[in-house]
């Protein structure tokens, strides 16, 4: 599995340091807020986990599933729910928690499903955010990384549903998946 890696991009030593700095911006914006953190699976299952460990306020977690990449490198732009959310928003201040923005299909097919259930504010909190490949205009509050147009794995993410446990965030070798 380490051999498909050309890169390590973000170590884990930086992971956790980036995730104690959100986290605690997190805690700060939202104290005394009714807040869902809504993790969107699969690929921020291993950042969202880390992230509300140190949150110091109460929340409510909740997922959904979503998929639009299958097993290819490039977004199919057809965004599935796989698995709908099981608290209801309505009212309720909503974080929206991704592993990484590539084309912003994902969440801007998201974000305007959220605000149709009268959630009372809805910010975007992402590990990795790669801009260069922008098809949809995404506003992000929290940012860990902006990371350059190569395709990463790792900390949750995958190359058709292999790489996700990698403890770090890195850059796939071409001969990986090509
Ligand atoms: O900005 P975009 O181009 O839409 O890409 C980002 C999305 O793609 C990946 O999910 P994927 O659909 O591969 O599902 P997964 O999270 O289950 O891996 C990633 O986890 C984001 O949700
Ligand atoms: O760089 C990436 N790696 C894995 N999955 C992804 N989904 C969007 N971009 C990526
Ligand atoms: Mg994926």
């Amino acid at each position: 599995m380490l051999n498909d890696v050309k890169e390590v991009l973000v170590s884990e030593e930086n992971l956790d340091k980036k995730v104690t700095e959100l986290a605690d911006k997190i805690t700060k914006d939202f104290a005394g807020k009714n807040l869902v953190v809504i993790g969107v699976l699969k690929g921020a299952n291993v950042f969202v986990a880390d992230l509300i460990r140190k949150i110091n306020i109460p929340i409510a977690l909740d997922f959904m599933a979503i998929s639009s990449y299958g097993s290819s490198t490039e977004s199919s732009g057809v965004v599935k729910i796989l698995k709908d959310l099981d608290e209801d928003i309505e009212g309720r201040h909503v974080l929206v928690v991704e592993d990484i923005i590539d084309t912003g299909l994902t969440l801007s097919y998201l974000t305007e499903n959220l605000k149709s259930r009268g959630a009372k504010s809805i910010d975007i909190c992402t590990l990795l955010d790669k801009p260069d490949r922008r098809k949809a205009h995404i506003d992000v509050k929290y940012k860990g990384f902006d990371i350059p147009d190569e395709f990463v794995v790792g900390y949750g993410i995958d190359f058709n549903e292999k790489y996700r446990n990698l403890p770090f965030v890195g850059i796939l070798k071409r001969e990986a998946y090509e």
